[in-house]
């Protein structure tokens, strides 16, 4: 990883009225943290919240001012249901918008599913935090995590001023 002395600092958020209300595992929360913790993050934080804005918003500043994490991935709440509001919320709190990883999501996921075009998901920085919106199954979150990872280190180290070499070749890079 780029950054040398400690690892890259992590909070997944699952955002699931049923996961919330005790009438569904949360299985797409645990998949984020353990694929992330293979990658060499820190899990550090985890949430379950329901579908409601002003709480999203509230727990999207919490980890990144208080706990600050260096990532925050969410999952659930990226559709059309009436409820989902994830992105709402992402976006509210964001400092800059960082639309590429949306971006290359649903282009990966496009090769899957036509139905990846229904994901609403963003991906914006609070600060010194990046937060990424994943779908909310865990078929979709395995999708979409392994369509962006490799090049997700790279633009944490610039984030937080830990980058050593930006203009690395791609087959170098991460
Ligand atoms: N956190 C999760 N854990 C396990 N499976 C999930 C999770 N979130 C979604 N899924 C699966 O993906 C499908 C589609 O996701 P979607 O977000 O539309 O679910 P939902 O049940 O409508 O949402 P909510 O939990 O907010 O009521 C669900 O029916 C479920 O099978
Ligand atoms: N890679 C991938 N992306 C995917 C999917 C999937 O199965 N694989 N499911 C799609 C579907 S069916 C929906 S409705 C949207 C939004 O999911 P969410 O409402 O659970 O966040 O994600 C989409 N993105």
């Amino acid at each position: 990883m780029e950054k040398k002395e400690q690892r890259w600092k992590a909070a997944v958020v699952t955002l699931s009225d049923k996961g919330y209300a005790g009438e569904r595992e949360d299985k797409s929360g645990p998949l984020l943290c353990g694929m992330l913790e293979e990658a060499g993050y820190e899990v550090t934080e985890v949430r379950l919240l329901p579908d409601e804005q002003k709480m999203i918003e509230q727990c999207l500043c919490e980890l990144a001012d208080e706990k600050k994490v260096d990532l925050i991935a969410t999952t659930g709440g990226t559709g059309f249901a009436p409820r989902d509001c994830t992105p709402e919320a992402t976006l509210a709190v964001a400092t800059k918008n960082a639309p590429g990883i949306a971006e290359a999501m649903r282009l990966a996921s496009l090769q899957v599913t036509p139905r990846a075009m229904l994901s609403r998901g963003a991906s914006v920085i609070r600060n010194q935090t990046l937060i990424i919106n994943f779908p909310g199954s865990p078929k979709a979150v395995k999708e979409n995590l392994e369509a962006v990872l490799p090049s997700l280190e790279h633009g944490l180290a610039i984030l937080t001023g830990n980058a050593s070499e930006c203009g690395k070749p791609v087959s170098e890079g991460k």
